[in-house]
């Protein structure tokens, strides 16, 4: 067998991978014997602190060492300590803080390498493509390096190659993990809930996905779709024609990384807005589209000078179901409302918890912890606090994190830490729950509607104060009108699919055998100076006549 078939392949294959290297023992052994040294080596030095009981005084040390170590080691292990960084189930607290410094840490590659690796990727000589092209590369990260170009049209691009023997490399350091993963299981004290060897093979079709250049290409695309009428949010266009599996040409992002703080304050730019962008479209991705950005790490963030944010780097995107986007929907509902009983129920619909979980003791742990961190304030709420906070929980109860959430924890932790870079004051959590309120109170699905139900009721019962809370967090959300909203509702309330609602409101209006008008003023009190009583009557007017021709309509 060659050494072809390995650097080909599109597609991450164990069983090929298994076949290429049970006829090269030797390569399998060599790479073995450094990883293993290298590990024990580490083992060693912490065996030895804690021998001395120096463990306190030199764990930073450690945490350090571990990161130079997988840097060292290459690419698959510099993925890994990326991947762990996301476990804090998994990893100590300290190595965790290490290995989110896993980002661009590899020296470049040869720019000869570099340059005849793009036009025979292209088939082209690189000067019938870039008008001009860096000399040098504008940055180095752990798959590929980026020159700055431009095309002989005149356009500025970024071209993205990949480093060399990146598939024999990665192949053979795979190999060993799954071989590692099938034979030390047993051994490990792990509590991951899955076959490890399956771990492995999904990091590898992930890891076989990211150097697919073709592929981060079309997610690019895909991407933009999703935000095509978001004036605000900016995702580079591919040039097709210079781009192959491993070379990537894209349109330049002129702006300032998000890492850049000062230079994004000097700019001038208002940074408030730029979180508000940020997290807005974050939480669109998770919960609206369903296709997020896995890596939003503050170098993949660029501020524009006209005050857009542009995405970079699509090599890592996730898919979520419509159901689990609800369950988000529905778990951060539940969790403002500190209602532990069904925020435990949620963490089993997302997989956190089996199905055969007993969630009693489960509900008052996560009441301690969780009622901690929100505090009397929802806007007290931080999601560094409370991942700190859970992975205490793991330990002592039966939680495990499934991997798609592990992509999700990182990317919204990773965005709450970039908008506490720009200010520090800032509190996820008021524009996160607008959003969400908006969303639900204007119920633009079947699904979302049912959800503004289930979380309006609470055991049959009408819970008035859920509405209020939702209707006066929604307004501070400055996009909120509440006009359509109000008509969106009215209009649900008269249609068939609105009597359950209907009944339901009838009773809760008249529950304990006494009519709620305290309730409905207040209501009243929150919503009039926005809903005029006469632009109100229009918009009832409005749906009650647009029922009518339906009904007529239906009737012909
Ligand atoms: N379109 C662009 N415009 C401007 N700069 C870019 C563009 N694309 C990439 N870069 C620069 O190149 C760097 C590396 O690019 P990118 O993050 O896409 O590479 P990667 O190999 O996927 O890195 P990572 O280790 O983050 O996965 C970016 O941080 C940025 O500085």
């Amino acid at each position: 067998m060659s050494q072809q078939p390995i650097a080909q392949s599109r597609r991450y294959d164990p069983i090929e991978i298994a076949q290429y290297y049970k006829y090269r023992p030797w390569r399998a052994i060599w790479r073995a014997i450094t990883i293993v040294s290298l590990f024990a080596w580490f083992v060693i030095g912490l065996k030895w602190d804690s021998w001395r009981q120096r463990e306190e005084e030199n764990k930073l040390k450690r945490a350090a060492q571990l990161r130079e170590m997988l840097t060292h080691l290459g690419p698959t292990f510099i993925k890994v300590g990326q991947a762990l960084s996301t476990r804090p189930d998994l990893v100590r607290k300290d190595f965790l803080e290490e290995l989110v410094k896993l980002q661009d840490q590899l020296p470049p590659f040869d720019n000869a390498i570099a340059f005849a690796r793009i036009e025979q990727e292209l088939g082209r000589p690189i000067a019938q493509m870039y008008g001009e092209i860096s000399p040098n590369p504008v940055a180095a990260a752990s798959l590929g390096q980026v020159y700055r170009a431009r095309l002989k049209t005149g356009e500025e691009v970024a071209v993205k190659v990949q480093r060399p023997n990146l598939r024999p490399i990665i192949t053979l350091d795979l190999y060993l993990m799954r071989w590692a993963a099938s034979w030390l299981a047993p051994w490990l004290p792990l509590n991951l809930g899955h076959d490890l060897t399956l771990i492995v093979d999904e990091f590898g079709t992930k890891l076989f996905e990211e150097i697919d250049y073709l592929n981060e290409g079309r997610n690019a695309e895909k991407f933009a779709s999703n935000f095509q009428n978001d004036p605000r949010v900016k995702v580079p266009a591919i040039y097709w024609r210079y781009c192959s599996s491993r070379v990537l040409t894209l349109e330049w992002i002129n702006g300032f990384k998000l890492t850049d703080t000062k230079a994004v304050k000097a700019a001038g730019l208002d940074t408030d807005t730029l979180i508000e962008i940020g997290v807005t479209s974050g939480l669109q991705q998770l919960l609206e589209y369903g296709f997020f950005h896995a890596d939003p790490h503050p170098g993949n963030l660029f501020a524009m000078p006209d005050g857009r944010m542009a995405y970079i780097d699509f090599g890592m995107m996730d898919q979520l179901e419509q159901s689990t986007k609800e369950t988000l929907v529905d778990a951060v509902v539940h969790l403002i409302n500190k209602d532990y009983d069904d925020l435990a129920v949620d963490f089993v619909n997302l997989g956190f918890l089996t199905p055969q979980t007993d969630i009693k003791p489960i509900v008052p742990a996560l009441e301690a912890v969780l009622g901690d961190a929100i505090g009397q304030n929802v806007g007290d709420f931080n999601f560094k606090t409370i991942t700190d906070k859970f992975s205490e929980l793991m330990y002592d109860y039966p939680f495990r994190v499934p991997a798609k959430f592990a992509l999700i924890i990182r990317s919204l932790v990773t965005q709450e830490g970039l908008a506490l870079s720009l200010n520090p004051q800032f509190k996820i959590v008021e524009v996160a729950y607008p959003y969400v309120a908006k969303r639900l109170l204007t119920g633009e699905t079947p699904q979302l509607r049912r959800r503004l139900i289930e979380v309006l009721f609470k055991d049959g019962k009408f819970k008035w104060q859920r509405l209020e809370n939702m209707i006066a967090i929604a307004r501070t959300d400055n996009n909120f009108d509440l006009l359509p909203t109000a008509q969106l509702g009215l209009q649900y309330l008269l249609s068939q699919e609105g009597s359950f609602l209907r009944r339901q409101l009838l009773l809760a209006l008249t529950e304990d055998d006494r009519l709620h008008t305290a309730e409905v003023r207040r209501l009243w009190d929150l919503v009039k100076d926005d809903l005029k009583p006469a632009q109100l009557f229009n918009v009832a007017l409005s749906v009650v006549a647009g029922n009518i021709l339906d009904e007529r309509a239906a009737l012909f």
